[in-house]
This record gives structure tokens, sequence and C-alpha cells, in this order.
């Protein structure tokens, strides 16, 4: 058994998600299984090579970039910095490691600032960020307090991605930041647990949207607090989009309501205290094409002749975050 699957099973362990720790065994060959994954070897192999570092670093989880300031070599820094790109394209960020920095797709900093002001304080709660991508966003809900944050990605490149951060962060950090590679699915049934539930840029990818937001709800305990950010379309309680094969370049994208109808969803679905905290549309600064993510990008999945729209002709991607509770 490696060393991070030994501290996932000590975390649930300590935490006492017994039913889910049985689970854990199942749930990690799954979700790191080379047989389905031919690039993941590579990914592995990538961050088993990242060199010791020295004990002495210091961690900024709560900074825009998170950072992790530790003396390296110019050597050591060169090869750090050609094994984690192995793990590219790095999406979510982002991170200045050892003086390498990664220019990543997303600046996901500008969600964080967007939300974090309307948060229940994270301090000393406990945290699952579902589809939480390379675990940006999770370290800065540590950085914020949270006691217990688990990110969970189906995408076992996110969860090697999530691994070399970690192995930067160092020990000060880690007993309290963990990531399983595994979808909402593979949460046990009405858990809740959880005092803080985030799901960002996922709901739009559920064919069955409300079984979602049923899920995220019983992953919280009484009175906990959904954090759900999503694709949305303007209009009132009646407005849905269900767009064609493709939305701004992505399959598999399904229901995008107005920011007023998914309230209402939230509401059918027996959240209370639900309010629209942000609602803005991606710029072409947010998501970009970088040195670590060379791909196409928003601005490539735009209409060239009108950049309100999609390149499909829908309106181009805005995005609304909202807040509720589960009853008490
Ligand atoms: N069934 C599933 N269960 C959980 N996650 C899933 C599932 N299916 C896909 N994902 C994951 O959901 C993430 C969606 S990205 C949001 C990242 C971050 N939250 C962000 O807000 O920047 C979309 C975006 O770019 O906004 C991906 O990492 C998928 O692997």
């Amino acid at each position: 058994m490696n060393n991070s699957h030994r501290d996932l099973y000590r975390a649930f362990l300590d935490q006492g998600l017994e039913t889910w720790l049985a689970r854990l065994p199942e749930q990690l060959a799954q979700g790191l299984d080379r047989k389905r994954y031919g690039d993941l070897p590579a990914w592995e192999k990538a961050v088993a090579k990242l060199p010791p570092l020295p004990k002495e670093r210091e961690a900024y989880l709560d900074a825009d970039t998170v950072s992790v300031e530790v003396a390296l070599g110019d050597s050591q820094r060169r090869q750090c910095e050609n094994l984690l790109r192995k793990l590219a394209p790095w999406r979510k960020g982002p991170y200045r490691l050892g003086g390498i920095t990664i220019d990543t797709e997303w600046r996901s900093d500008w969600k964080w600032q967007r939300l974090a002001p309307h948060l229940a304080d994270l301090a000393g709660r406990r945290v699952l960020d579902v589809g939480g991508g390379s675990g940006y966003h999770g370290w800065r809900m540590a950085g914020a307090g949270a006691s217990f944050v688990l990110v969970i990605d189906p995408s076992p490149r996110f969860y090697y991605q999530f691994q070399a951060v970690r192995h930067f962060v160092g020990d000060r950090d880690t007993h309290r930041t963990h990531f399983l590679p595994v979808g909402i699915e593979a949460v046990p049934d009405d858990l809740q647990w959880f005092d803080t539930v985030f799901s960002m840029g996922v709901l739009y990818h559920r064919p069955s949207p409300l079984e979602h937001l049923h899920k995220l709800k019983a992953c919280l305990r009484p009175g906990g607090e959904l954090v759900l950010e999503t694709l949305v379309v303007e209009g009132d309680e009646t407005t849905v989009l269900l767009p064609g094969e493709r939305y701004a370049a992505m399959p598999n994208v399904y229901f995008l309501p107005s920011s007023r109808a998914l309230c209402h969803w939230l509401e059918r679905c027996g959240f209370d205290d639900v309010r629209v905290v942000d609602e803005a549309i991606t710029t072409t600064e947010e998501q970009r094409a970088t040195d670590w993510m060379t791909f196409q990008s928003l601005a490539d999945f735009l209409d060239p002749e009108d950049p309100t729209k999609t390149r499909e002709g829908y309106p181009a991607p805005r995005r609304a975050v909202i807040i509720a509770n589960r009853p008490s």
C-alpha cells in the first residue's frame, strides 16, 4: 500500500467514516485502474520520481496562487518542472511550487474570490468538494481553516496532479486534505456528515440534475451548507436550455437552467435559504490556453463573429453561484 492510500485510510478511520472506509480499496482500485487509463503509469511514475524535499518549507494555502516555498537547487527545480509537466494539461490553479509557477487554463482563484465572502466560516468544518479537479479549491478550503477536506473527482490525471501538489505541501497540511478518485455516485447513500458540500462545474454534466441535488443534500448534515456553481442561462423560473450534442465544444452537457429556475429546483429538493450570490459571464481572461494547457480553450469555443454566442450558436458561458442549506 502506498503512502497516499495509507493516509486516506487513516483519515477515514480518524473521522469515523467506517462504512465508507470499507469501500475504499475497491474504489481506489477502480478509480486508478491501469487497464482503463493507458497514461496512468506515466503519471504515477512522474509523481513517484519527485525528489524528497527539504523539511523547511512554507505552504500558503490561503493565497490566490497556492504556493509552497521550499529551497530547490537549479537542477532539482528543472527535474521537478519536467515531472510536473508530464501531468499536463493543468486546468485548475494557479500554483507556485518551489519557484515553479504552474499557470493553469483556469484562474480558479477568481471563482474562489467570487464565492468566499458568502460562505459560512470554514474554520473547523468537514468539507466535501465534488468534482474538485486538481484540488486547487480543496487547498483553499484547507487554507480557510477546514478541519477535513475531501476532494472527489473521477479523473485519475487530476488525482496525480493533486498528489504532486501534496508532495510539495508536505506534512503540515496533508493530514486534513485528501483526494479520492471517484465520482459522486461512489459516496455512500444518506451520509449526512459534511458541514459544507461544494459542487462546482458538475451539475451541467449530470443527465439527472435533480438526482444530483438530492445526492448532494444527502451528503450534508442537517443545517449544513451547499455551494453550487454551474452554467446558467438568462431567464425566469421556467427557463432551461438543453443543448444538442455539444455546448462550447463540450460533449455531455445537459441542463442549463436560469439561476431563478435553479433556485426553484433547490427549493423543490427541500433546501432552505436558497440565494444566488454571484452570476457572471466567463471571460477569455479567466479560461485560456497557457504554457501548461496548450490545447484549445474558451476563445476557440466562441463564435468568432459574435463572442456572446458559443460556436454552436448558444448563449456564451455564464455561471452562477448559489448557496443553500439543508434544513436543521
Ligand atoms: N460523476 C462525477 N462526480 C464528480 N465529479 C465529476 C463527475 N463527472 C465529472 N466530474 C468532474 O467534474 C469536474 C468538472 S470541472 C470543475 C472543476 C472545479 N470544481 C471548478 O469549479 O473549477 C468543469 C469546469 O471546468 O468548470 C471535472 O474535473 C470532472 O472530472
